[in-house]
C-alpha cells in the first residue's frame, strides 16, 4: 500500500499555539527496546529497556515531532556506553529542535558471580536505569541508579538474643549523579561491602555456610546500610550528587524498614 503523499496531510504539530505556555518534557515513555549495553572490559551485553524520551517545547509550538524519538533509536546499531547514550541524547535535542530534554531508560542488568567458597559462578540480576537530562539553560547531567539485592542482619535482635538474629533480604537503591563515568557494577560492589552479606544466584552448601556467618559478623539496622553507603559515595569523586535507599523485607513483620539518604559532594 502506498503511503498517502505528506504534501497533502497538514502537519498539525509543526502549527502555532497561542497559550503561551512552554511544555517542560513531552515524548514517549513506556516504550520497550531490546538494547546492547557495553560494559567494563569491552563486553557487551543485552537487555531490554523500558524507554522514556522527552525534549522541552516551546510556548509557541502546538506539539512535538514524536515519530522522530522512535527514529532515533530505530537508528542506533552501537552498543551503548554512558558517552553513547550523551551522543543520543544531543542527537535527540538536535533532531527534535530542543534545547532541553531527557532521555530514560531502564533495563534488568546481570553480573555474573563466584560463590564464596566453592567458586561455582552464577548470574546476579538487578535493576539499573540510565538517565541523561539537561534543563533549559542547564547542563547535561549523567545518573546512574541501581537496585542491589543483598542480605541485613538485625544488630538488635542479635544483642537480646540467645542465639541466631533475624535477618531478610534487603533492595538498596542507589542513585548517583556523575562528574566522571563509572561502571553499574561499581556501584553494585559498594552495596554488597556494605551490607550484612551479598547474595548469590548459586550456593553450594559450603557457600551457604560462609553467607550466614558472614551475615551474623556484620549486623545491619536499615539506617547503617544506608549511611554506611553514603559515607563511600561520599568520598567517591566522579560522583556530584548521590541518595541511597534502603527497603528491608523484614522477616518478623509484613512491613519493610526503610530509610532514604542523600547528599552532594563539593566539587574536589
Ligand atoms: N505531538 C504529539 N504527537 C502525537 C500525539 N499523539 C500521537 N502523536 C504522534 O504523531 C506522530 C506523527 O507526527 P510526527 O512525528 O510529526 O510525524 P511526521 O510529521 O510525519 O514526521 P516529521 O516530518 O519528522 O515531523 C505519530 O507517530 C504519533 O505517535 C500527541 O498527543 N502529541
Amino acid at each position: 500500500m502506498n503511503a498517502p503523499d505528506k504534501f497533502f496531510l497538514p502537519d498539525v504539530q509543526a502549527s502555532a499555539d497561542h497559550r503561551a505556555l512552554p511544555i517542560q518534557r513531552v515524548g514517549v515513555r513506556g516504550l520497550r527496546y531490546p538494547l546492547a549495553i557495553a560494559a567494563a572490559g569491552g563486553t557487551v551485553q543485552h537487555t531490554v529497556a523500558t524507554i522514556e524520551m522527552t525534549v522541552g517545547l516551546a510556548a509557541d509550538q502546538k506539539g512535538t515531532h514524536m515519530s522522530r524519538f522512535v527514529e532515533l533509536l530505530e537508528a542506533q546499531h552501537e552498543a551503548l556506553d554512558l558517552a553513547g547514550v550523551r551522543g543520543l541524547f544531543a542527537d535527540m535535542l538536535q533532531r527534535l529542535e530542543a534545547s532541553s530534554g531527557r532521555i530514560e531508560a531502564r533495563f534488568p542488568w546481570f553480573v555474573r558471580k563466584q560463590a564464596p567458597v566453592s567458586g561455582v559462578a552464577s548470574l546476579l540480576d538487578m535493576d539499573a536505569t540510565v538517565i541523561v537530562e539537561q534543563t533549559e539553560g542547564g547542563s547535561v547531567h549523567t545518573r546512574l541508579q541501581v537496585v542491589v539485592p543483598v542480605t541485613s542482619l538485625c544488630p538488635c535482635s542479635k544483642k537480646i538474643s540467645a542465639y541466631g538474629a533475624h535477618n531478610q533480604r534487603s533492595h538498596i537503591t542507589l542513585d548517583v549523579r556523575l562528574r566522571a563515568d563509572m561502571e553499574l557494577d561499581e556501584l553494585l560492589r559498594i552495596a554488597e561491602e556494605e551490607a550484612s552479606c551479598e547474595v548469590f544466584g548459586l550456593l553450594k552448601r559450603a557457600d551457604e555456610k560462609w553467607v550466614t556467618e558472614r551475615a551474623y559478623d556484620n549486623p545491619k539496622f536499615v539506617e547503617d546500610l544506608v549511611r554506611d553507603i553514603a559515607l563511600r559515595l561520599g568520598a567517591e569523586p566522579r560522583v556530584a550528587a548521590w541518595s541511597v535507599a534502603s527497603e528491608n523485607f523484614e522477616s518478623i513483620h509484613n512491613h519493610s524498614a526503610y530509610a532514604f539518604i542523600e547528599g552532594e559532594n563539593l566539587a574536589q
